[in-house]
């Protein structure tokens, strides 16, 4: 696929969702500054909100227009899908609820699925050939399952959901654990769903040289460590009384950054379709040891899956089928 185009003369079109919203705060001037496609990359924003966010969408375009970027070519605030994805080459999609407290993410299927079909359609109407998407709001690989059947003339690979922000608690925890800096940690993969039953795998990663299995016992991987990562969102919204933004926003834009600009050899994890790799499948948006090679996710092979991470994949991939089950019957999926 093309890489994104570099010329000054050539603004990139963003779409993001939300824009009204906590996340969209976060978001739109690391966007802006040129955090989210690269410091030479000029930017054209597009603000999609529903009537009762526009408000709060057009006072942060002031605070852009207030920002001075030098990168920040034009801001449009619509509330008209068709409008919003006209010509994007990248769609943010992070307008939906959040969950409260006692909640789960898959809680909200039914109020967030019904937006996701809408904005597929658009995309395939009228978004650029070189289109990448990326779902935020939950529950977020079904959703982004959702928008993708709803483009049929868009590549399935270039729909993914969000699952940086389980891979960066997962390696900020280790990190803590282990008293080494995050930046020697290295391979660690999320696997499955960006729910609770996720699957965050050390069984590849280094601290430095060291596999990370020579520094940590299984007890604490499997009772602390394992349901920490995946129930870190809910443990935010007890302790912040609301869900996570910053870290979101910050996993949104390193997720478009590695997929734009390349990963190199190491890995990271984005939920993508499934080609029916590690026996997840086909068609299923899951989490996977990913890198981005010219532009494009590519799933990691050849990893050997013991006992202990089989069993933890295979439980957050009947949750995504169920998913699939349960958006089908309420018809939210094109028959
Ligand atoms: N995948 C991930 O790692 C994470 C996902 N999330 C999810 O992100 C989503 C957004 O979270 P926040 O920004 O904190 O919520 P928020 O409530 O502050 O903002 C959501 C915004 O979306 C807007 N919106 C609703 N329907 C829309 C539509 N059809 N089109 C355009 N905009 C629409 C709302 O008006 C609101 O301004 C939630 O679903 C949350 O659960 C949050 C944290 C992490
Ligand atoms: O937990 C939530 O509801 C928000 C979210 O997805 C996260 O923080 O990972």
């Amino acid at each position: 696929m093309n890489p994104i185009p570099r010329s000054t003369a050539a603004p990139v079109t963003v779409t993001l969702t939300g824009a009204g919203g906590q996340i969209g705060y976060a978001l739109l001037f690391r966007i802006a500054s040129g955090q989210l496609l690269g410091p030479d990359v000029p930017i054209r924003l597009r603000m999609l909100e529903i009537p009762g966010g526009l408000a709060a969408a057009e006072g942060t375009a002031l605070e852009l227009q207030d920002s001075a970027f030098p990168l920040l070519h034009s801001v449009e605030v619509t509330d008209d899908v068709t409008r919003a994805f006209d010509g994007t080459n990248v769609a943010l999609l992070v307008g939906a609820r959040p969950r409260g407290p006692g909640m789960e993410r898959g809680d909200l299927l039914e109020a967030n699925g019904q937006i996701f079909g809408p904005q597929g359609a658009a995309i395939n109407a009228g978004a650029a050939d070189d289109v990448r998407v990326v779902v935020v709001g939950n529950p977020a690989n079904t959703n982004a399952l959702i928008a993708s059947a709803h483009a049929p003339d868009v590549p399935a690979e270039r729909f993914t959901a969000l699952t940086r922000l389980d891979q960066n608690r997962a390696v900020g925890l280790l990190a803590a654990r282990l008293e080494v800096p995050v930046g020697s940690i290295s391979d660690l993969t999320i696997w499955g769903n960006h729910s609770a039953t996720q699957y965050p795998d050390v069984f590849h990663a280094r601290s430095g040289a060291t596999p990370i299995v020579d520094l940590v016992d299984e007890r604490w991987l499997s009772d602390e460590f394992i349901p920490r990562v995946a129930k870190r969102g809910a443990e935010i919204i007890a302790v912040r009384g609301g869900s996570s933004v910053a870290s979101a926003a910050n996993a949104t834009i390193d997720h478009v950054f590695d997929w734009v600009n390349g990963t190199g050899e190491s890995w990271t994890s984005a939920a993508i379709v499934s080609d029916g790799s590690y026996g997840v499948p086909a068609g299923l948006i899951s989490s996977f040891p990913v890198r981005s090679v010219d532009g494009a996710w590519q799933i990691v092979q050849g990893l050997e899956i013991n006992a202990f991470s089989r069993a933890r994949i295979d439980a957050s991939v009947a949750e995504l089928i169920e998913e699939q089950s349960a958006v089908r019957a309420l018809g939210l999926l094109p028959s």
